[in-house]
C-alpha cells in the first residue's frame, strides 16, 4: 500500500520562510516563525509537534495560501490541488452534507467516488442531512469526506481530532489512514496529541518554541498498521527524553 511512497524521491513541497511576523491591531508585532526550511516527502503524512503557541497553525496557513504577508516562498506545483480539514468542520449550514462535499470535489470526482467515500466514513446515512444535525464526530467525518473529495495533491490537518472522545478520535484516526492508504497523498498535520502523533506519522517534524523553526525531523519507519501500544510507548519514552518540551505528557 504505501510503497508507492518513495522518502528519497524529490519533494514537490519545499516549504522555506525567513520570517513570519503578525502585527496586532495594535500595532503589536510578534513573530511567530524564523528560518523555518521543511520538505515534505512524497505521499507521506508529516506531523508538526509544537509548544503550545509556537506558530503551526500560521505555517499552515501560509502553506494553504491563506496568509502571504511573509518572507520566503512556498514551492508547490502549478495548480497543486490543496484540501484542508480543520478543528473546526466549517461545513455550510445551509446546504446538506452531500451539497458541502459536492460544493468542492474535484471535477473527475463521480456520484459513484461520493458513495464509496461516504460509505468509507460511514457518512452514507447522513448525506441529506444538515450539519447543524450531526454530532461533532459526524460532521469532522463529513469534513474528512470534503478533503478527500478534492483529490488533493497536499493534505492540510489542523488538529482534525482534538476535543473528541478517545473512542471517536480513535475510530477517526483508522478512517483518516483508510482512506489515505487508499489513495496516498501529502498530507500535513498537526496535533498536541504526541501518541496520535506516533500513531500516524511517517515524519515526525520537532518544532521549537516561538518563533518556530524545524528543530529535528523524526521518521518512523514502521508502516501505520503494524504499530503497536508497546511500541507507541517506546517511541514516546525517547521522544520525550530527547524533547521533553514537545513530548512530555500533555
Ligand atoms: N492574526 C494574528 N495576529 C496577531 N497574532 C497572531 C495572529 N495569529 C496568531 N498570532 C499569534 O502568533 C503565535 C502563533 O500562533 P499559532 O496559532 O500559529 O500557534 P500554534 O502553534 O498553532 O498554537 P496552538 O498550539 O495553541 O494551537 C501566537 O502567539 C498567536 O497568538
Amino acid at each position: 500500500m504505501k510503497d508507492t511512497r518513495h522518502a528519497g524521491v524529490t519533494s514537490q513541497f519545499k516549504i522555506r520562510i525567513g520570517e513570519k511576523t503578525h502585527v496586532g491591531a495594535d500595532g503589536t508585532r510578534l513573530t511567530a516563525i524564523r528560518e523555518l526550511s521543511l520538505d515534505l516527502a512524497p505521499e507521506s503524512m508529516t506531523v508538526l509537534m509544537g509548544p503550545s503557541g509556537c506558530g503551526k497553525t500560521t505555517l499552515l496557513r501560509i502553506v494553504a495560501g491563506l496568509d502571504d504577508e511573509f518572507t520566503g516562498e512556498i514551492d508547490m506545483p502549478a495548480h497543486a490541488r490543496l484540501g484542508f480539514m480543520f478543528q473546526e468542520p466549517r461545513l455550510l449550514p445551509w446546504r446538506t452534507v452531500q451539497q458541502n462535499i459536492e460544493l468542492v470535489a474535484a471535477p473527475g470526482f463521480s456520484g459513484k467516488d461520493l458513495e464509496t467515500l461516504a460509505e468509507a466514513v460511514g457518512i452514507a446515512e447522513m448525506m441529506s442531512r444538515y450539519p447543524q444535525e450531526l454530532s461533532l464526530g459526524l460532521a469532522r467525518r463529513a469534513a474528512l469526506a470534503r478533503a478527500f473529495s478534492t483529490e488533493p495533491d497536499l493534505l492540510l490537518l489542523d488538529e482534525p481530532f482534538v476535543s473528541l472522545d478517545e473512542r471517536t478520535a480513535d475510530r477517526l484516526r483508522r478512517l483518516l489512514l483508510k482512506v489515505w492508504s487508499a489513495r496516498p497523498t501529502t498530507a500535513v498535520m498537526v496535533t498536541h496529541n504526541p501518541r496520535e502523533a506516533l500513531q500516524l506519522a511517517d515524519n515526525l517534524v520537532v518544532m521549537a518554541p516561538r518563533p518556530t523553526h524545524v528543530l529535528a525531523v523524526e521518521s518512523i519507519d514502521v508502516p501505520q498498521k503494524d504499530r503497536d501500544p508497546a511500541m507507541i510507548e517506546a517511541l514516546l519514552t525517547d521522544l520525550s527524553k530527547r524533547f521533553p518540551a514537545n513530548f512530555s505528557e500533555m
